[in-house]
């Protein structure tokens, strides 16, 4: 969460002149309400069955570059799924996480304590991460250009 998936990722489609899609918009589009309200109003629970959803048909109905929610690699057949894919795990520390995701309310995971709800999740997922991935791109000190550019290096990709 806050590593800059959603931002790196509409660079990375630029430079490839290809479209770019995040499942976290999709699903605001859909619900018709934001990504907190959801889990305010219906819980988490609720919440990843209709990201599961969302990824699934993002992946099969969409050719570009995709940017995931950072809980989305918990699923196990979205992991699966995601197999078939040239996954890039954008990685930062703790303290540039706080940095990012400050006191954004949007992100309802973090808005008690970032600093240790991150440390946790972190500790709960960072192998999930690393099993879906083709590349792993640290973002520290690195602006959103220059990660979209490890990016491509890391994919062997050329821009467009
Ligand atoms: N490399 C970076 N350096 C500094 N700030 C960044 C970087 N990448 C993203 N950000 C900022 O961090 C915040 C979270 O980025 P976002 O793309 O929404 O992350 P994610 O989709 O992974 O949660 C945004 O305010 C964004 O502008
Ligand atoms: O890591 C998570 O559990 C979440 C990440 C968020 O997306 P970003 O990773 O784009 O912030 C969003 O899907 C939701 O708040 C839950
Ligand atoms: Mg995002």
């Amino acid at each position: 969460m806050g590593v800059g998936k959603s931002t790196v990722g509409a660079l990375v489609a630029e430079r490839l002149g290809c479209a770019y899609r995040d499942t976290d918009d999709d699903i605001v589009a859909a619900e018709g309400r934001s990504i907190a309200d959801i889990f305010v109003d219906e819980g988490e629970p609720a919440f990843r069955a209709i990201e599961k959803r969302a990824v699934r048909e993002a992946l099969a109905g969409h050719d570009g570059v995709l940017a995931l929610g950072g809980g989305s690699v918990l699923d196990a057949d979205t992991r699966a799924l995601l197999a078939g894919h040239q996954v890039v795990y954008l990685s930062m520390d703790v303290e540039e996480a706080v940095q990012r995701t400050g006191l954004n309310v949007a992100r309802p995971l973090l808005a008690v304590n970032p600093r240790k709800q991150w440390r946790e999740l972190m500790e709960a997922r960072r192998h999930l991460y690393t099993e879906v991935a083709r590349a792993v791109v640290a973002t520290d000190g690195r602006t959103p250009d220059e990660v979209a550019q490890e990016v491509l290096d890391a994919l062997e990709l050329k821009e467009a």
